[in-house]
């Protein structure tokens, strides 16, 4: 029998230039699975600078090629990796339920998400539009193009382990641009499956490098090195602040973390509400920048909501990821955990506890966290203010929908918010006085469909949105040639 190599895989080397290397002193982390922490499920390179360096100077050998070769070429690679990607949901479904913990019926339809995210970003190898306006000036013709940026750095968090890789390195390789990519610790195994599918679909050695290792060490020689053109980063706030003061002289993209409300209006169907802000608090043990983590509830109908929710939420399965109705398995790793924990004993003095949640055994048997729900928070305590990014919801009560609105711009960040309503007032007034890069409505805040733009507002997103056409306009520049013919 052909062996499962995806699924097996247990050592995340570094591909530099096309081949798989360890770091130069050896060293590794070791990679444990979060639903039993004594499992060691394999290890990943401990680089530093000077493995981060040798990736850039590959990705650096291999941009003029990778530039000259024509788009629809480029799109052809990336159409047959999405062809190798959903060949192999299984094992890498699998994978990424073991390394980063994710429910199975989710990590399946992350899989199916990659694969179309490669399949569409490869047709636009026969788009990639340009523009061509017409001129002021008689017989001058202009043509706007697309550049590549020239290489890229891609770092890249635990939580979406192929999705969020693959909706940064689709956009960047089929505009021309050459990579390096330095996942998260806990996302590492995946992201040498996506890698390797990357070569095994032809793509040239160099076009895509990846290293693992620190974010002080590797991630910061991404920010800081002068031939890196283009970065791209996702992971938590303060680390993307820190980053953007230390990125001189390129382009950044910056996507960050949210404390994003729901609104729950007086004439909304309570049940399918508390059913959809459930789903955007608790899928995935709530650890989505998308995850509710605030139901804004008006008063007329802030107890039987409660209940409603209180329902919705007691159905939801925790336990083994690899069971297909599991909706919540274990947070990712001991930080995580013990971090969300800490949070969750803050939240109960700052509220009335509706379902307590917290660890369902002990740390040794997995981190697994039940969901928890607390009431009548204010708006400015902690709780409401800090992403928890974990199974936490905190409930507020607004007066009205003017107060709703308002408690739910009353934050730092801007990624996403969500209402529930069948007015159409209310809707079109909260899409429009949001401050979030993406509103939501009767739909849940987590869970985006790629071909959309996609990103935040305030300290949840700088520099621009990811996926959808937005992308192409992060990892192109424009090229404009004014030509007058004598
Ligand atoms: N807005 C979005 O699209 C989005 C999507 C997913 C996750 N997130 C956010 O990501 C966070 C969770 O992910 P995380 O815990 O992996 O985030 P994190 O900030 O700890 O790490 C993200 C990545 O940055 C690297 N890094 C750490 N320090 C660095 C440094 N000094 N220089 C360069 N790189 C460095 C890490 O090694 C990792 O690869 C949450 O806040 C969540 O909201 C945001
Ligand atoms: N793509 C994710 C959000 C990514 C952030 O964690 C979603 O669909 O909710």
């Amino acid at each position: 029998m052909e062996e499962n190599v995806i699924e097996s895989q247990t050592e995340a080397l570094n591909f530099i230039g096309g081949e798989w290397v360890p770091a130069d002193s050896g060293e590794t982390s070791e990679v444990v699975n979060p639903s039993n922490p004594s499992e060691i499920l394999g290890t990943t390179p401990r680089s530093d600078r000077a493995e981060t360096e040798r990736a850039i100077e590959a990705a650096t050998k291999a941009l003029p090629d990778w530039k000259a070769t024509l788009p629809a070429s480029r799109g052809a690679i990336l159409m047959e990796a999405a062809n190798i990607i959903e060949s192999r949901e299984d094992e890498l479904a699998t994978l990424m339920a073991r390394e980063a913990g994710k429910p199975m019926k989710e990590a399946r339809m992350e899989v199916g998400r990659a694969a179309s995210i490669f399949r569409y970003y490869g047709s636009e190898g026969w788009r990639l539009d340009g523009i061509n306006p017409p001129s002021a000036r008689p017989g001058v013709t202009h043509a706007s193009m697309r550049e590549p940026l020239g290489v890229v750095g891609l770092i890249t968090p635990w939580n979406f382990p192929l999705a969020i890789p693959s909706w940064k390195m689709a956009p960047a390789l089929i505009c021309g641009n050459t990579i390096v990519i330095k996942p998260a610790a806990n996302a590492s195994l995946n992201a040498a499956a996506l890698v390797g599918i990357l070569s095994e679909a032809g793509l040239p050695d160099g076009v895509v490098n990846m290293v693992t290792g620190p974010g002080s060490t590797v991630g910061d020689a991404l920010v800081t090195d002068p031939r890196v053109k283009g970065l791209s980063f996702t992971g938590s706030t303060a680390t993307g602040l820190g980053i953007q003061e230390r990125a001189i002289g390129k382009k950044v993209q910056l996507e960050m973390g949210g404390k994003n409300p729901f609104v729950v209006m007086e004439d909304a169907d309570l049940a399918d509400a508390a059913a959809k802000i459930s789903f955007s608090a608790f899928g995935f043990a709530g650890e989505k920048c998308t995850a509710a983590s605030r139901a804004i509830v008006v008063e007329e109908v802030y107890d039987e909501f409660i209940g409603e929710l209180k329902s919705a939420t007691e159905a939801i399965k925790v336990g083994d990821p690899m069971d297909e109705d599991v909706a919540v398995g274990p947070v990712v790793n001991k930080d995580q955990y013990e971090s969300i924990l800490a949070a969750l004993e803050t939240a109960k003095g700052e509220g009335r506890v509706v379902i307590e949640g917290g660890a369902t055994g002990s740390e040794d048997e997995g981190y697994f966290i039940a969901p928890a729900i607390i009431a009548d928070v204010d708006n400015r305590s902690e709780t409401a203010q800090e992403e928890i990014f974990g199974p936490v919801l905190a409930v507020i009560k607004a007066r009205d929908f003017d107060h709703a609105v308002e408690l739910a711009n009353d934050t730092r960040y801007g990624l996403t918010a969500g209402i529930a309503t069948k007015s159409l007032r209310y809707a079109y007034e909260f899409m429009a006085r949001s401050e979030t890069g993406l509103v939501n409505v009767n739909l849940p805040t987590a869970g985006l469909e790629f071909q959309v733009p996609f990103g935040g507002n305030k300290e949840s997103g700088v520099g621009g949105r990811e996926q959808g056409p937005a992308a192409l306009d992060f990892y192109s520049a424009w090229k404009t040639v004014s030509v007058m013919p004598l």
